[in-house]
């Protein structure tokens, strides 16, 4: 790029900034990229911690809008450099119907592409999921996977459904040509199971525990392998993909990450208790408490409740059918392609995250008391 454009000032687009991820993706944005000159933040429900960054050097243009609506995802694309799609409706749980599911995350993203296409944006980075891969519902072990590993993805929950729908159409949409003649330039990020502060699972099964007296029973075996990842770490990945797209179009362009970093693999309670055991909760077992089969039958027994309750409450425990198998699925990935691809390297050391995210814990903890 020349040197006059090198000092140019950028804009970039955040849908979904207000989220788990975004927030860390909007401040991380504010810290880490020198070439931001206007930050818009986009989301459904606006963040009151935003008006803080308003008095920074960086522009920061809060938006409240529905990536559902082509008119207001095209309004806040108009003129932005970088556009990083992370809005989503993240729902495993049966709270939303499989059609909002899929208007928010497919639709939603047809439109971010459309926008960038007809407003002349050429840079797009997808937060897409490790669901687009699996665990499938076969449950097939992926251990230590990468980008290239074959896998049988067979999906058929309305989340995984919508994310691997999504992110077809981000890859497919990449070379397209966008208002002025330029090339779309898209990829999408793969994030396992994102952990740290603003994750809410945590912070419920932390509550759950306190309620319980500080004891939470395990219910999946220790030798089930999740990989987990660093919201920090998922946010700084997202930074970097948006900055080197512009540079390294021809390698990234079109082209799937797994987000990952230093983190350990263990089995989802396990590492819960990474953060949750210094905050004073125990999993108690060695091995499950119940066998496999019970788990089964409650999972498929919520199912049916949810089912039977629905015309007159909402009905959405954290065990169901599908949020069991992914739980007692080996899922974890071993890749290096972001680090060759574009220099990425974890910003923050599993120690490090692993602290932070217990700050964040006692102090949520606290604040529900
Ligand atoms: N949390 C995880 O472990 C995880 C793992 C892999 C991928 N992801 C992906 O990361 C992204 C962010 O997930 P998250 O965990 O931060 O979820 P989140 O629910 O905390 O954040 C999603 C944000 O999108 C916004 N949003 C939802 N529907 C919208 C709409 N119609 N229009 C505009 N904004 C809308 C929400 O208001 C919210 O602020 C999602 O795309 C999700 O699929 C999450
Ligand atoms: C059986 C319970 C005993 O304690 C444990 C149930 C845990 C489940 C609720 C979670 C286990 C794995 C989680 C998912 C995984 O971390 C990856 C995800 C990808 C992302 O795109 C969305 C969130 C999630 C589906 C995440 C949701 C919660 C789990 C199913």
């Amino acid at each position: 790029m020349a040197d006059s454009a090198q000092a140019q000032k950028l804009v970039y687009l955040v849908t979904g900034g207000c989220g788990f991820l975004g927030e860390h993706v909007v401040r991380m944005l504010l810290q880490r990229e020198p070439r931001l000159g206007e930050l818009r933040v986009f989301d459904r429900h606006l963040g009151p911690w935003l008006e803080e960054l308003k008095t920074g050097p960086v522009r920061v243009t809060a938006i409240q809008g529905d990536v559902t609506e082509a008119h207001e995802v095209a309004a806040a694309v108009a003129g932005a450099h970088v556009v990083i799609h992370t809005a989503g409706l993240v729902d495993v749980f049966g709270r939303a119907s499989p059609e909002t599911i899929h208007e928010v995350n497919v639709q939603g993203t047809r439109n971010v592409i459309e926008a960038c296409v007809q407003t002349g944006t050429q840079f797009l980075v997808y937060t897409s999921s490790m669901e687009v891969v699996g665990p499938n519902t076969k449950g097939h072990p992926f251990y230590r996977g990468n980008e290239d590993t074959l896998y049988e993805a067979v999906h058929r929950h309305p989340y995984p459904c919508s994310k691997a729908l999504a992110e077809r159409l981000v890859l497919e949409a990449n070379g397209r040509e966008v208002h002025g003649g330029l090339p779309l330039v898209t990829c999408a990020l793969r994030p396992t199971g994102i952990y740290g502060e603003g994750h809410q699972i945590m912070r419920d099964f932390y509550r759950q525990g306190l309620r319980l007296g500080g004891w939470l029973f395990r219910a999946i075996p220790a030798s089930v392998e999740h990989g987990r990842v660093y919201v920090g770490n998922v946010a700084w990945m997202h930074v970097l993909a948006a900055r080197e797209l512009e540079r390294r179009a021809a390698l990234m362009g079109g082209q799937v990450y797994f987000c990952y970093d230093g983190s350990p693999y263990k089995s989802y309670e396990d590492f819960n208790m990474e953060f949750l055991g210094p905050c004073g909760l125990q999993l108690v077992g060695a091995r499950p408490l119940l066998p496999y089969w019970v788990l089964v039958f409650l999972a498929a027994l919520n199912a049916l409740l949810q089912w039977l309750l629905r015309p007159l409450v909402l009905y959405a425990p954290l065990l169901n059918p599908y949020t069991l198998a992914v739980a007692s699925t080996t899922f974890t990935v071993s890749t290096d392609k972001a680090q060759r691809h574009f220099g990425y390297e974890p910003l923050f050391s599993w120690e490090d995250s692993r602290t932070r995210t217990i700050l964040w814990v006692q102090a949520a903890g606290s604040s529900a008391q």
